[in-house]
């Protein structure tokens, strides 16, 4: 087992400089959106998607939702968090406001999948979210969101209504040109499966969560 020390640096997955490389009309169970891939690369595998609503008003204090890869969560429907009904609410809401989705290749909190499962069986031996990745030598979260400050500006849109529960996204506004003018929050009802995980995210992490 990796002793834990000094955090491992990971390469960024998030640089602050993604161009627009291809667009399409995507209809969801939510809606018609436009699809929009944002990489450096532009033969990226996994780019970021901004799923954007067709009459979107870029000069609207537009409702806009950064969400972080999960696999297990937004793919299988995993129980151990709350991300694929955060992301399944989040659609919904940028549906009927008009909003959009950025949806961020983070996952694991830029840790990744492999380190992610590795996380999940550490928690499974006792340790909470934070101390595995601690114990595997990771920062505790290692996202950064400069990203999708790029991606809105490309859109055009400068002032948002953000849905999130995690002050950290809400900081990262702070600089850059565009302003978040409203937090809403998106709460999900905990279930016996991701209880813990949510009360460490309130109670470590300082989201506001209200369990
Ligand atoms: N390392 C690690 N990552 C996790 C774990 N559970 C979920 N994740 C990841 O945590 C991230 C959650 O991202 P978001 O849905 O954007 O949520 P958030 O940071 O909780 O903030 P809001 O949902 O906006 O309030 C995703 O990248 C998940 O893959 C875990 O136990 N360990
Ligand atoms: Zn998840």
């Amino acid at each position: 087992m990796v002793e834990q020390g000094d955090p491992i640096l990971l390469p960024s997955t998030t640089a602050s400089a993604a161009t627009r490389r291809a667009e399409a009309l995507i209809p969801t169970p939510f809606g018609q959106f436009r699809m929009i891939a944002y990489s450096d690369d532009p033969e990226a595998y996994s780019p970021h998607i901004a799923l954007v609503h067709p009459d979107m008003d870029p000069t609207s204090e537009v409702i806009v939702r950064i969400h972080s890869e999960c696999i297990t969560g937004d793919l299988f429907g995993s129980k151990r968090c709350d991300c694929g009904e955060q992301l399944n609410r989040a659609m919904r809401i940028a549906a009927s406001g008009k909003g959009m989705v950025i949806y961020l290749r983070q996952e694991g909190r830029g840790i990744g999948i492999i380190n992610k499962l590795k996380a999940y069986q550490l928690q499974d031996q006792g340790l909470d979210t934070i101390q595995a990745n601690l114990h595997l030598g990771f920062e505790i979260d290692a996202r950064h969101y400069e990203v999708a400050q790029g991606i809105l500006e490309d859109l055009g849109v400068s002032q948002i209504q953000l849905l999130t529960n995690n002050p950290e996204k809400v900081d990262s506004f702070t600089e850059g040109k565009v302003k978040v003018v409203r937090r809403l929050p998106i709460i999900i009802d905990p279930s016996k499966e991701n209880k813990g995980y949510l009360h460490t995210k309130e109670a470590s992490m300082g989201h506001w969560l209200k369990l």
